[in-house]
């Protein structure tokens, strides 16, 4: 019942183009909506209200939140609606191809010779929809992917965006906190039992260094786990979980302001890799790589997760975000079918769309 209340309350909230935000935490089919009342642009600058943020990957002092003392909130099992996506080959673009690899090569060659160590570049795939409809989407969304974080937002001022993001960037509960370090991507299917590369064990590695370095100011009693392959849809990852309690001074917002970007989605030296972003990206990379997620709801849990594997939607285009980190050991042509393998996740949701 709780199910279809929760639908029904989405639809008519994006018939009416009134803001909402609907997530389900990791490993959870529990679904939380916040239904905002109007149209307005609330914000955030010190995370120190209770509501859901979704933050850009450039700096913003002023990040969109929906607040839940503006909102209905609404919380259903989703596990009755559950659908599977559909698989849909669509082709490679020619274009974007020739201009990621030059993406890649231009970065090999500024690592080769700056101080850059590594950088993470990106693209953005735009697609036209033949149809589109909310409810069979959500359904879909919520029901694939359930390791992840998965949210879909609206807000007429931002568009509609969703994900199912492996990463999270900060999570906190009565001063305790957890994050990880992720990097290093392969397709599960190929590789199975295999041992990882030194490229991607040195690029994952440099995020575990940066991560620590950031949080001592802090923080203390940090636990780091042992080195892991984490599965993330088709994909694996490495990853590291690093946990530990925060200085009762620290405030949520400054740890954030302190790890994002991580050198998992930006690079490091993280202001050489921004310059680098912004001089050859070529386009705005808008919410993909910031951090999205509930902050002070739930008994004050905050859960904020990097906004990856994701995408901007509307009835008539989905625009999927992906990219992956080079060193200089990195392959142009491997890291092209990296961002195609990435998008994998995304495509399965818009199936029967395209
Ligand atoms: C940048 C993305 O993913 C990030 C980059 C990874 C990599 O370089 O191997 C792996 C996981 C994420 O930290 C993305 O999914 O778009």
């Amino acid at each position: 019942m709780r199910a279809d209340l929760l639908l029904g309350k989405l639809e008519q909230h994006y018939r009416q183009q009134l803001p909402f935000v609907i997530y389900a935490l990791p490993g959870s089919m529990m679904v939380t909506g916040l239904f905002q009342h109007t149209k307005e642009l609330y914000s955030t600058t010190t995370l120190s209200e209770k509501g859901f943020v979704m933050a850009p990957f450039y700096n913003s002092s002023s990040l969109p939140l929906i607040p839940v003392n503006r909102s209905e909130q609404i919380k259903a099992d989703l596990r009755p609606l559950r659908l599977e996506g559909v698989h849909k080959e669509i082709a490679e673009d020619e274009d974007s191809r020739t201009r990621h690899i030059a993406l890649v090569s231009k970065a090999i060659e500024t690592l080769t010779t700056s101080e850059l160590k590594k950088v993470v570049v990106s693209r953005k795939q735009d697609l036209p929809l033949r149809s589109f409809d909310i409810i069979t989407f959500t359904s879909v969304l919520f029901s694939e992917n359930t390791d992840a974080f998965r949210y879909l937002w609206f807000h007429p001022k931002t568009g509609m965006w969703c994900a199912a993001t492996p990463e999270l960037l900060l999570s906190v509960a009565d001063k305790t906190f957890k994050t990880m370090s992720l990097a290093g991507t392969r397709s599960k299917v190929k590789h199975g039992d295999q041992q990882w590369t030194n490229k991607e064990i040195e690029e994952q590695e440099l995020v575990t260094q940066a991560i620590l370095r950031d949080l001592k100011p802090f923080t203390s009693d940090i636990e780091i786990s042992e080195t892991y392959t984490s599965s993330a849809a088709t994909l694996e990852h490495l990853r590291t979980d690093i946990s530990g309690v925060l200085d009762p001074s620290a405030s949520i917002k400054q740890v954030v302001d302190t790890l994002h970007p991580t050198p998992a989605v930006c690079g490091t030296p993280a202001k050489k890799a921004l310059e680098f972003i912004e001089t050859f990206e070529g386009y705005d990379r808008a919410f993909y790589t910031g951090y999205v997620g509930p902050v002070n709801l739930d008994s004050s849990t905050s859960n904020l997760f990097v906004n990856l594997r994701c995408m901007r939607l509307s009835n008539k285009e989905a625009s999927i975000y992906t990219g992956g980190g080079i060193t200089v050991l990195s392959d142009p042509i491997s890291e092209w079918k990296e961002t195609c393998n990435k998008q994998q996740t995304m495509l399965k949701l818009l199936g029967e769309f395209l």
